[in-house]
């Protein structure tokens, strides 16, 4: 999306200097940094520390891991040895695991000599393949959207709730849960999101960021406002991101969530789910039994990073010292919560026959 009228998306291929370049998310939204991968480990690296997030821009960068290893080495143990080593870096959002398994796929049916070319142009294909998913996405939320405007007088905003950056950020343009943002916006419906902060990490900083970059009315609220909005009529619809949507539409996303489906379900608010097929984890049924929850340190929940007083980017303790923070990343929305799951192929119930019909061509594919 746009950055000051220059249109971006969260990572490319620079040809000229023959590397992946990528938004460095840990400086945003104070400080717009690219950023070159160069090893291997930079990958890892950029995965785990959260330079790069979001499921879908996991699983591409994920993809641009297995083409850098296969120009240093395209044997199958270190093809092998590649996977293990992305894969091993966040446990949750499943597009890390599709895309690696995407590419080892592809790459055990081509001779070494040109798995380092095929590897890329995949990476470059499911970049390609993000974009255009979420641009449908955002086709089929925008109707959401615009049945809700069109039952309120002229000119009344549709007020969105959203949870963490389901991003343009969070993927490799448009994003999930705000591309029908985008989409109205642009289809000049009235639009005012209510943007969780998202803690530990403030993720929701980056949504005001892409926001307000874009022109979108929008307001940052604590996570635990949500809740009173919707009992005093402020909010008319939630949508959120996923990072792994199980066969029969239980969804696991940024901790926090599921209270504002719960919220959500009390006050009688549609709460949808913006899904790439990508996202489905078509192995597992019960979400909050079978998706391993990633609990990231402690320190981003003891800690807050921002701007200083100075202008400068620092990080200040909000706990007594040796205080620890427990800090377990997401949480499962039962699909009994969700209202329905905007997915590029049209909207669905959060169900295996929802999904399955949708879908019937990756239901049970291997
Ligand atoms: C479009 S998927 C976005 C999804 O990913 C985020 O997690 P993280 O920031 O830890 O990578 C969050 O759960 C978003 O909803």
């Amino acid at each position: 999306m746009k950055v000051n009228g220059t249109h971006y998306r969260s990572l490319w291929w620079d040809a000229d200097k023959d590397a992946l370049q990528i938004i460095d998310q840990r400086w945003l939204p104070h400080e717009f940094r690219v950023l070159q991968v160069n090893s291997l480990k930079d990958f890892a690296d950029a995965i785990v520390e959260m330079r790069v997030r979001g499921a879908p821009l996991i699983g591409v960068t994920a993809a641009y891991g297995m083409a850098h290893a296969m120009r240093l080495d395209p044997s199958d143990a270190a093809m092998d040895q590649a996977w293990e080593y992305l894969d091993a870096t966040r446990p949750t959002a499943i597009n890390l695991r599709w895309a690696l398994n995407r590419s080892r796929n592809i790459l055990r049916g081509v001779t070494p000599k040109d798995r380092a070319s095929v590897a890329l142009k995949l990476a470059h294909d499911l970049a390609d393949e993000d974009v255009e998913i979420n641009r449908k996405i955002g086709i089929h939320g925008l109707e959401l959207i615009r049945k809700i405007s069109n039952s309120k007088p002229s000119g009344e905003p549709v007020r969105l709730l959203t949870h963490c950056n389901a991003g343009w950020l969070a993927t490799v343009d448009w994003g999930t849960a705000t591309s029908p943002m985008y989409h109205a916006h642009d289809a000049e419906i009235p639009i005012h999101v209510w943007v969780d902060e998202t803690r530990p990490r403030n993720q929701g900083a980056l949504t005001a960021w892409e926001l307000g970059s874009h022109g979108i009315s929008h307001s940052y609220i604590t996570d635990n406002a949500g809740g009173h909005l919707m009992q005093h009529g402020q909010v008319d619809l939630v949508i959120t991101g996923t990072d792994r949507t199980t066969r029969r539409g239980d969804v696991c996303n940024k901790i926090g969530t599921y209270l504002k489906a719960l919220a959500a379900q009390d006050n009688n608010i549609p709460f949808y789910v913006a899904l790439p097929s990508p996202t489905i984890d078509w192995s597992v049924d019960d979400g909050v039994a079978e998706i391993p929850i990633e609990e990231r340190s402690g320190v981003e929940i003891t800690h807050v990073q921002g701007k200083m007083a100075d202008g400068s980017l620092g990080t200040t303790q909000v706990t007594p010292d040796g205080t620890l923070g427990g800090n377990p990343a997401f949480d499962v929305t039962p699909n009994r919560l969700v209202t329905g799951l905007i997915t590029e192929r049209g909207v669905c119930d959060a169900s295996t026959e929802g999904l399955s019909t949708l879908f019937p061509d990756l239901v049970n594919a291997p």
